[in-house]
């Protein structure tokens, strides 16, 4: 379990993160989300007690990063995965970070397989590593110690589709063995497979905590898709909702989107007017629509875009 409370941190004038508070639990994968800069790495860092709070707590199992007895057994974590020694093997970096930190030689061997790193390229030269392979050893090192907490910043970041496939499937494995499980990404659609739960920031500020599921609901505008069972009923159904208060938008595979009314008032109006309908089904906004739509009112987001722009 990870319990972030009020934790800030300034840099100069600047609140990197301000006043944050939540806690990442077992058992279940929670996505970190936020525009760029909005304080993920920061917040992320403090917990791992690489960056020292400027108020506020991070604590891991309990306890400040700094006063764990074990750390790299209690907490794994990826946060650069370039950060490998380029002219050591892979499996010499592991063996090496097993025997400085009195985990047992046989887990490298375990975490080498877990990941996917077959004996060969495990003795070759990191530093040729693509960015793929040099992610799965990051992984490996974070799982070295079998540590209860994974905390990994951006680990899909530059992966391709069977990488991402396989990051995503190791950490839904990993939460249902009872571990906690915290990453962050920009990839919306994939946190969307992957997190059971969300932790969203803007600007160093707490802006969601909640299932993945609920997040959506409650940031989406329900729409429903309706289709006429004949075509020339088309027109009337709009004019029927529009005339209830509905927005009405045609949708780009036919018939409309209506949002305003649920599924249910939509069919007791078509009925109460005689048209008969073919299809009434209601539209969930993904997580990357409610995200942009969330990113967007961030300040800071608008004007790196608005910078980006000009
Ligand atoms: N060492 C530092 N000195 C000064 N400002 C910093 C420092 N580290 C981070 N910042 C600033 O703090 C803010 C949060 O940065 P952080 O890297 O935590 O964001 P992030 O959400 O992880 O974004 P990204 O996904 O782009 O890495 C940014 O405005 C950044 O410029």
């Amino acid at each position: 379990m990870i319990d972030v409370h009020e934790l800030t941190k300034r840099y100069g004038g600047k609140r990197a993160v301000d006043g944050l508070s939540f806690t990442v639990r077992p058992g279940r994968v929670t996505g970190f989300l936020g525009p760029n800069g909005a304080g993920k790495s920061t917040t992320m860092r403090m917990i791992l007690g690489l960056d020292s709070p400027t108020s506020g707590r991070a604590l891991i199992g309990g306890r400040p990063y700094g006063e764990l007895r074990a750390p790299l057994r209690t907490v794994g974590s990826l946060l650069d995965a370039k950060g490998v020694h380029g002219g050591r093997s892979a499996h010499a970096h592991l063996a090496g970070l097993a025997a400085a930190t009195g985990i047992a030689r046989g887990r490298v061997d375990a975490v080498l397989e877990t990941v996917g790193l077959d004996p060969a390229t495990a003795r070759k030269r990191a530093g040729g590593f693509s960015l793929g392979m040099g992610q799965r050893l990051g992984i490996a090192a974070a799982l070295l110690g079998d540590p209860e907490v994974l905390i990994l910043d951006e680990p899909v970041n530059g992966l391709d589709t069977e990488g991402i496939r396989w990051i995503r499937d190791l950490m839904r494995s990993l939460a249902a063995q009872g571990r906690t499980v915290f990453l962050s990404s920009h990839l919306m659609s994939e946190m969307e497979l992957t997190a059971d739960h969300l932790v969203v920031i803007g600007r160093g500020r707490l802006l969601a905590d909640m299932p993945m599921r609920e997040f959506i609901e409650r940031h989406s505008t329900s729409r429903t898709l309706v289709r006429a069972a004949e075509e020339r009923d088309a027109p009337r159904t709009r004019a029927v909702l529009e005339s209830a208060g509905a927005r009405v938008e045609p949708d780009a595979r036919g018939g409309w989107l209506v949002e305003g009314l649920d599924a249910a008032a939509i069919g007791g109006l078509a009925l109460a007017h005689g048209v008969a309908l073919r299809e009434l089904t209601p539209r969930l906004a993904s997580l990357e629509d409610v995200y942009t739509a969330m990113a967007a009112s961030s300040a800071e987001y608008t004007s790196e875009r608005a910078g980006v722009a000009s």
